[in-house]
């Protein structure tokens, strides 16, 4: 039926599915739950990877047809036992840009999360004991069952009491490591604070990990450590390329908690460090609600250009038009950061206790593919159907003319690899642009700056324009009270369960079944 793949299938009752395909779906739930039984499922570490496995397949059933097998009369049962066997892990600087994405994947992967953030470069709670609007957000996106599994503490993650207290109660399978500075110019103001912080709080973190008796990390690098491409022979970059010669304190820290991470493996055999060196993340989750909402005037190119085209900023300055590229604009290896988020998720499959791969292991995340600074602005203008004037002016102190990196090891290891293209990340960050504009937005401390910062006054129905154009919202969505409704770009319930049911036959490979 042509028009019930219209309709997203998050909102599809019972009734609306095909008969047939109902059939096939109880089956399947019926087999998982035969499979389950047999694993005499306990919070054993042996039987996590099992169950592990098992709830992600359940989960995609559950989060495609939430209707009707929430009435299913062993759902709960399902839940309360699987509630058991999730792994437990803690996310420092969860609650920024990569973080928030990142804790969206692991909840819906069905982990339960305790975030730490000191939300020094985000908005902070409403309320003593609240938590962030970000992760209120991400709540909204993973719904009430997998929002409970979620925990957040304020605190300082140079703070070993902080740490502890996040660590607490239960035993934490593993950590991912977020919390740090990341602005390279303010980095050379301030490198003491950067060394504190992204040293010390990463120094901090691992005492505080070998006193819960924790031994798996994932920490958030950069492709900042590679040494700068000289020519285009250099390129790609792969994990092996000679890091070094950095030219700020950020890049600096960035490489030197690298080593820290891989003395502290040479010193306890049983640490598993994956390090993952990001290249350019940019976009925001598909649904609106959580994306990069920087303080001030950004740094970056791609919230720069979202900020151009909704009006915020005049014009784009496109630093440097005589680099040795295709069209003189420097290149850079975007990644939708739903794929980086995805990436981590993929990452703590290392950690699996009859797969642990124990040591230092660097990874790439990126696309391994260059976007010039006028292909990009040109995907925005087409995402946006906005203007987005340009400026050429001097290159920018310290930047390389291109850079992008050999993306293979983590598909070969990790089974990861990036499936959203530059359009996409340009769709999703323009429709959070939207939502960061509304009056649902994120709450956050830079209000005064955004408003003297307009460029030209948005009018409303400007707005409500090019909403109803091509970003996906409807009109009705930007409500300051209630937050609109999630509309996911599923794909039809068919193809979900053929998804599913090629998992499920290289699962029972996987397990020999
Ligand atoms: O207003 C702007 C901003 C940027 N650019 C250009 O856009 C490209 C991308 O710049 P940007 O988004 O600032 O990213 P990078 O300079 O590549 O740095 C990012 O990517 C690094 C990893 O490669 C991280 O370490 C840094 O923290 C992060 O800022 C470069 O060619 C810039 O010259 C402009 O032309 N105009």
């Amino acid at each position: 039926d042509a028009n019930q793949d219209d309709i997203p299938v998050k909102s599809r009752k019972l009734q609306e599915i095909h008969p047939i395909e109902k059939e096939e779906i109880l089956q399947e739930l019926e087999k998982i739950v035969e499979k389950k039984e047999k694993l005499e499922i306990s919070e054993k570490e042996e039987n996590l990877d099992s169950g592990m496995e098992i709830l992600d397949q359940l989960q995609s059933i559950f989060k495609s047809y939430p209707l009707w097998t929430a009435n299913l009369p062993y759902t709960s049962f399902l839940t309360l036992k699987f509630n058991a066997i999730s792994n437990r892990g803690t996310v420092t600087g969860g609650a920024g840009f990569i973080g928030s994405h990142t804790v969206v994947e692991l909840l819906e992967a069905g982990h339960h999360v305790t975030v730490i953030d000191d939300c020094s470069n985000t908005a902070p709670p409403a309320r003593v004991g609240g938590i962030p609007p970000s992760l209120e957000r991400v709540q909204q996106i993973v719904g009430p069952l997998m929002a409970k599994r979620l925990k957040f503490v304020l605190g300082d993650v140079t703070d070993p009491q902080d740490l502890d207290f996040a660590f607490g109660l239960k035993k934490k399978h593993a950590v991912i490591h977020f919390a740090g500075l990341k602005a390279v110019g303010e980095s050379k103001e301030k490198p003491l604070s950067y060394y504190r912080v992204n040293q010390g709080g990463s120094v901090a973190l691992l005492e505080a990990m070998e006193r819960a008796n924790c031994t798996n990390i994932i920490f958030s690098s950069s492709a900042t450590v590679y040494q700068p491409a000289k020519t285009i022979d250099d390129l790609p970059l792969s994990e092996d390329s000679p890091t070094g010669g950095t030219t700020n304190p950020y890049a600096r820290s960035k490489l030197h908690v690298e080593e820290i991470l891989a003395d502290a493996c040479v010193a306890n055999s049983n640490l598993s460090v994956v390090n993952l060196r990001y290249f350019n993340p940019v976009g925001a989750h598909e649904s609106g609600l959580i994306g990069e909402d920087p303080r001030g005037i950004p740094n970056n190119l791609m919230p720069y250009v979202s900020q151009v085209a909704i009006g915020r900023r005049p014009h784009l300055n496109v630093f440097g038009s005589d680099y040795q590229t295709h069209d003189g604009t420097g290149m850079r290896d975007y990644i939708h950061v739903v794929d980086l988020a995805k990436g981590h998720l993929a990452a703590m499959r290392r950690f699996n206790s009859h797969t642990k791969s124990r040591g230092f292991e660097s990874y790439n995340l990126g696309t391994g593919q260059g976007t010039s600074v006028l292909e990009l602005v040109k995907a925005f203008r087409e995402a946006s159907g906005k203007e987005i004037p340009t400026v050429f002016t001097e290159r920018r102190a310290g930047d390389v003319a291109w850079l992008w990196c050999a993306p293979n090891k983590a598909l070969k290891d990790l089974d990861w690899k990036a499936t959203r293209d530059i359009s996409d990340m340009c769709r999703d960050m323009w429709r959070f642009q939207f939502r960061s504009m509304n009056p649902s937005g994120y709450v956050t401390d830079n209000s005064e700056e955004r408003e003297s910062n307009m460029s030209s006054e948005i009018s409303d129905d400007d707005l409500d324009e090019s909403k109803r154009s091509d970003s996906g919202l409807s009109s009705d969505e930007d409500n300051a009270t209630i937050l609109p409704k999630l509309k996911f770009t599923m794909s039809p319930a068919k193809s979900i369960f053929h998804r599913y049911l090629n998992k499920l036959t290289s699962s029972k490979k996987h397990h020999g079944l």
